[in-house]
């Protein structure tokens, strides 16, 4: 073991001690950091890595694992070299590990296949697409009030309201079909949870990174079958709307569904453009699908869930966003153009991503000797970004902690560190999704604050933080809706 790691040693390009420009941290074994993360669970080892970011006192940690050592950078200064890189793109091994489930989708691929969909895809996120969303994000913003006039209770678990409606967005809007539509829609949702179990169950096991050893002795029977009905979920889909298609091209159908509707477009729309031409392929197109559908769901969702809860607990917040929606006119007729004028609570959602953000760290992977900050690591290194931890540096954000919107007035922007807050990412590889994902939590929270009052139940104090594919809390979040009288 030490042999292997003396050969994948970091070092520094001047030949200064290491201890200078990182924190190296002490492993609990003599297997160096490898076995860190045993027996943790999420909310353990989210606890784990602020305690080590924590000690690090602002300097970038260093660990080893077997053979690969880990570079964390959790200051915005330290993250300019790797946000402006145009070498680290790849992706590290537990990335890998949702390839099953994503194929090579844009989140996980690399190369020229990486770039390739990269260019064909961005038009799919351009302003005019957006605008036709629009009209989905408001019709399933209408459904989810109608949903919840009719619950017996006032008292909600956010999540589970934030998660129906940015599935059902998602779906629409990828897909072109309403989730209500298609039968398996209840299953499609528990299954997505029942594969992140899974694949935090690897995680926390490295042994379960080979796949040999996760067949052998791991939920791998549970996981296929899993895997079997999320794909034939969208699989279904997509060779319906592939005749479609196909149809339409021939001049054989108008542009309308079974009911009569004006068909709106959908991402899919341009994957199947793009096959027509041969740009792509089936199973490129599934990949796609089900990247889109797992990125903008659960990610949305939970930055959802987290501003409903910040407003709730700071009624001044919310008493300014309610008073910059009142002259905004009728719901059913607001436009694109509309919701970009919604400054503060623009303001609201980047102080919650902030605080909160959705993916908390993101990791790549050394293709070759990579010369970053002064160091050299070697190659297959790893390196994460914690973007948690950048986005409470008190440095750029006094009282890191405390929720103020006003953090992202333009006035007290202008100075502030381009890395400071980076919960969509930087760089080439940053969210593909960020514009339509703030397009469409405005457009939920309008809807929202014009229906109710949100008060609170849950507090900050009561949640443990912990690592799923995502940020999530141990504790459910519960607010109270008091109708507003109209
Ligand atoms: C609040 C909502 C969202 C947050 C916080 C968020 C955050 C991020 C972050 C941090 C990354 C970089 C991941 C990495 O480097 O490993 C990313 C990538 C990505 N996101 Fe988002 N995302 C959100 C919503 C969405 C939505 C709605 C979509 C699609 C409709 C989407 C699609 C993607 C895709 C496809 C990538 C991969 C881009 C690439 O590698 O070229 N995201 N997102």
């Amino acid at each position: 073991y030490y042999v292997l790691c003396i050969c994948k040693r970091v070092k520094t390009e001047d030949g200064s001690p290491l201890g200078n420009k990182v924190y190296e941290l002490p492993g609990t074994t003599i297997f160096g950091n490898t076995f860190d993360f045993k027996d943790l669970t999420p909310a353990g080892l989210f606890k784990f890595v602020r305690d080590c970011n924590n000690r690090s006192q602002g300097k970038s940690v260093l660990s080893y694992y077997p053979v690969t050592p880990l570079y964390s950078i959790v200051k915005a200064e330290d993250a300019v070299e790797f946000f402006q890189s145009t070498e680290l793109l790849q992706k590290p091994i537990f990335y890998q590990l949702l390839q099953d489930f994503l194929g090579d989708g844009l989140l996980l691929s690399s190369d020229r296949k990486w770039m390739h969909r990269r260019k064909m895809l961005t038009p799919a996120y351009h302003f005019n697409i957006l605008r036709e969303f629009t009209t989905t994000f408001k019709e399933e913003s209408i459904r989810l009030v109608k949903r919840l006039d009719s619950m017996p209770t006032d008292v909600v678990e956010v999540h589970e309201i934030s998660k129906e409606f940015a599935l059902n967005s998602i779906i629409e809007t990828a897909l072109g079909v309403k989730l209500d539509d298609i039968t398996g829609s209840a299953e499609y949702r528990q299954t997505i949870n029942q594969i992140e179990d899974i694949f935090l169950e690897r995680i926390f096991n490295m042994l379960f990174y080979f796949n040999g050893l996760f067949r052998l002795f791991g939920k791998y029977e549970k996981y296929k079958r899993h895997l079997n009905i999320v794909h034939e979920f969208s699989n279904n889909i997509i060779q319906k709307k592939k005749e479609e298609y196909r149809q339409k091209q021939k001049g054989a159908t108008e542009d309308v569904d079974e009911f009569g509707k004006k068909n709106r477009y959908a991402m899919l729309d341009t994957l199947l453009a793009e096959e027509a031409k041969g740009n792509i392929d089936h199973q490129g197109i599934c990949d796609e699908v089900n990247t889109f559908m797992f990125e903008g769901f659960d990610t949305t969702s939970t930055c959802l869930a987290f501003t409903i809860m910040n407003l709730a607990l700071h009624p001044e917040a919310q008493a300014k966003c309610r008073e910059e929606i009142s002259n905004l006119g009728e719901f059913t007729s607001l436009t694109v153009m509309d919701f970009n004028k919604l400054m503060y609570l623009e303001c609201v959602l980047k102080e919650t991503l902030r605080l909160y953000p959705s993916v908390p760290f993101i990791s790549r992977k050394c293709s070759t000797e990579t010369r970053i900050n002064g160091l050299i690591l070697p190659a297959n290194s790893q390196i994460d970004v914690h973007i948690f931890d950048i986005n409470r540096d008190p440095k750029h954000f006094p009282d890191p902690s405390a929720f103020k919107p006003e953090r992202y007035f333009p006035e007290n922007t202008v100075k502030r560190h381009p890395f400071a807050s980076v919960a969509f990412s930087a760089g080439a590889r940053n969210c593909i999704g960020q514009k339509f994902a703030l397009l469409e939590m405005k457009v939920v929270m309008v809807s929202l604050l014009l229906n109710y009052e949100i008060l609170p139940i849950t507090k900050v104090e009561d949640l443990n933080l912990e690592y799923g594919i995502i940020l999530r809390t141990s504790e459910k979040i519960h607010v109270k809706l008091r109708k507003i009288a109209k």
